[in-house]
């Protein structure tokens, strides 16, 4: 396989608080290849989203890297650290190499200006082209995210879009100085169900035309099976099972894992099948267990998770961290 753009190591972010500090990201690492689609999954409060604020450099002032790199290759194949790269490297980076979609488009886009000026203000920044051809840029843009009457809604502020259509002049601003890699933190949860799908194939096929990678962070499993070609699992700050997709969901091997794909209705399950959701909470870091995190919430856990755990080889490609990886619950 390729040299990969994205490879994160050992991965540690702390907040302060105000006497104290809490780990937020425990020893993370996955990493991403070219032209694929790496899934962060797991509840509110894993980690995922201040994963992906520590790749774009955008922890906020109370949060830190402690601890661990994040390798990125760019474009011109050189390899550096994001964790240690200066504020203007991260700014000039972000929005022309490397590219974030959130949840919520209308928290991201300005509602004082029209969404031609916001992707064309991207051109502005990254490229040298001029009004003329920024304009034809955007709408171009506007175009391949498939937004009817590009021509007219060029014009448009904000407000005046439904949220799908929001969704997609998002993916536009994110896309038009072609990344190589695009962060997706969430970016089909707010959307009904009909324009998820039709959000997630206009992502499959720019990724196809354009050729990024995607790290695509959500909760819900049934997006990873559409989205994803790797998985990483994340509990409470750290990462517990790690695998290609199909082998993910062929051989679920973490309680958690399991327990995530149970609590949902999945493609290919048995209509009418019972769903179980995991019973209690993702515990608060100033909290967290001694051992293993999950054992609180485990139907498998016994003395031997009150160590701690981590990562290790369960299968090819498929690491596990649990003590009893693979064995059924047979109560929950
Ligand atoms: N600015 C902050 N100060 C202190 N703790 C924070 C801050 N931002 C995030 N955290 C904590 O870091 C942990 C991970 O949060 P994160 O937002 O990454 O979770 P998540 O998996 O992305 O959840 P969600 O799906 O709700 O966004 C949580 O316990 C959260 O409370």
């Amino acid at each position: 396989m390729n040299e990969p753009v994205l490879d994160v190591r050992n991965l540690r972010v702390a907040f302060r608080a105000r006497r104290s500090s809490v780990t937020a990201l425990r020893d993370v690492s996955f990493t991403l290849h070219p032209g694929r689609t790496l899934a962060l999954v797991g509840e509110s409060g894993s980690g995922k989203s201040v994963s992906s604020l520590a790749i774009m450099g955008l922890l906020p002032p109370n949060g830190a890297v402690t601890g661990g790199a994040i390798h990125y290759r760019a474009v011109d194949g050189s390899v550096s650290d994001l964790t240690t790269a200066s504020k203007s490297e991260m700014r000039a980076r972000r929005g022309a190499e490397i590219a974030m979609i959130f949840q919520e488009p209308m928290s991201s886009l300005n509602p004082l200006f029209t969404i031609g000026d916001q992707i064309g203000e991207m051109l502005l920044l990254h490229t040298d082209l001029d009004a003329r051809q920024r304009r034809q840029r955007v709408l171009e843009m506007l175009e391949l995210v498939e937004i009817p009457a590009a021509a007219s809604r060029i014009d448009n502020y904000p407000h005046e879009l439904s949220g799908g259509m929001r969704q997609r002049v998002m993916i536009a601003l994110a896309m038009v100085c072609n990344p190589a890699l695009l962060i997706a933190d969430e970016p089909t949860t707010a959307l009904d169900v009909t324009i998820q799908a039709q959000i997630l194939d206009l992502m499959r096929r720019l990724q196809k035309e354009l050729g990024m990678s995607i790290l695509f962070i959500t909760h819900d499993m049934g997006v990873v099976a559409e989205m994803a070609d790797d998985v990483a699992v994340m509990y409470a700050g750290a990462i517990v099972e790690q695998a290609g997709a199909s082998e993910l969901f062929a051989r679920p091997s973490h309680p958690y894992t399991r327990g995530l794909l149970h609590s949902i209705p999945m493609p290919g399950r048995p209509e009418g099948e019972r769903l179980v959701p995991i019973p209690g909470t993702v515990p608060p870091l100033h909290a967290m267990p001694e051992g293993c995190a999950f054992a609180p919430r485990c139907g498998l856990a016994d003395e031997a998770c009150r160590k701690p755990v981590s990562l290790s080889d369960f299968a090819p490609n498929h690491r596990v961290a649990c003590f009893h990886a693979g064995r059924e619950v047979t109560h929950v």
